[in-house]
């Protein structure tokens, strides 16, 4: 039998918002009847991190878009976990495929990254995904198990708690194209089953597993019923009262 896993939905706002768009976001969050069995995370941009955390209901989670690998340093431009955690932010989402493809980010300096939040005391939200010409290869699996084990060889036993894997298929992100259900829980299941032959039985049962890409409140609880997809990351519809329903996808 399957360990308990609680839903999980994270918003990640990417490069959008301002004081007044993200108070209307803060607005509906707050006024919408939340699953309290659904975990909510919102990933606001970087300069209002600390803004977000103090105006949100403590019952929501924030999440940094991105982090450094080392604490402080040289490095320009650059925000580190602890700096998050100095401003009362618990997350961090690291290797979004916007990050890989148009940053260029490689596996191995998000697996840095990602041991190093853990590290410091920071839940991580690392994603994996193919791209279109990947997948239409038949290379799906093989892209996606290589982008996990550069995540899980950071990862040490105790961390797995602190972990959230988002799969996110990069031809579904921003396109409308959302995975089917049954595309979704095939990719879920095999990444469950990679957890419990490389990592452990608990770890493979216990680890959230979610899914992002053109989540929408119209396919939510199509894809919630899915059995291995423990939730989403969602883009563009966490911006709009929307996000309510995603967030309720399992009532
Ligand atoms: O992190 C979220 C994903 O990139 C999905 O974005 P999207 O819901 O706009 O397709």
């Amino acid at each position: 039998m399957s360990a308990p896993r609680n839903f999980f939905v994270g918003g990640n706002w990417k490069l959008n918002g301002n004081k007044q768009e993200i108070g209307n976001i803060i607005n509906f969050l707050t006024a919408g009847n939340l699953d309290p069995n659904t975990e909510v995370v919102c990933a606001p941009p970087t300069i209002y991190l600390e803004h977000v955390r103090k105006t949100l209901p403590s019952s929501v989670g924030v999440a940094a878009q991105n982090c450094y690998k080392v604490p402080k340093g040289a490095f320009t431009g650059e925000t580190s976990p602890a700096m998050i955690k100095d401003v009362g932010v618990e997350w961090a989402i690291l290797g979004h495929s916007e990050r890989r493809n148009v940053f260029g980010e490689s596996d191995e300096l998000i697996g840095a990254k990602v041991g190093h939040a853990l590290e410091a005391g920071l839940k991580v939200i690392p994603c994996i995904g193919e791209k279109l010409e990947e997948r239409e290869s038949g290379k799906t699996e093989e892209v996606v198990f290589r982008q996990l084990k550069a995540i899980a060889d950071n990862i040490k036993p105790d961390q797995w708690q602190n972990v959230v894997i988002a799969y996110e298929p990069v031809w579904a992100i921003g396109t409308g194209k959302t995975a089917s259900p049954a595309q979704a829980q095939e990719i879920h299941v095999k990444l469950r089953k990679w957890l419990n032959d490389n990592v452990s039985t608990d770890v493979a049962q216990k680890t959230r597993i979610i899914y992002g890409g053109s989540v929408t409140a119209d396919n939510c609880r199509e894809l919630a019923r899915e059995g291995d997809i423990d939730g989403f990351l969602v883009g563009g519809a966490s911006l709009k009262p929307d996000f309510v329903q995603i967030v309720n996808a399992r009532q």
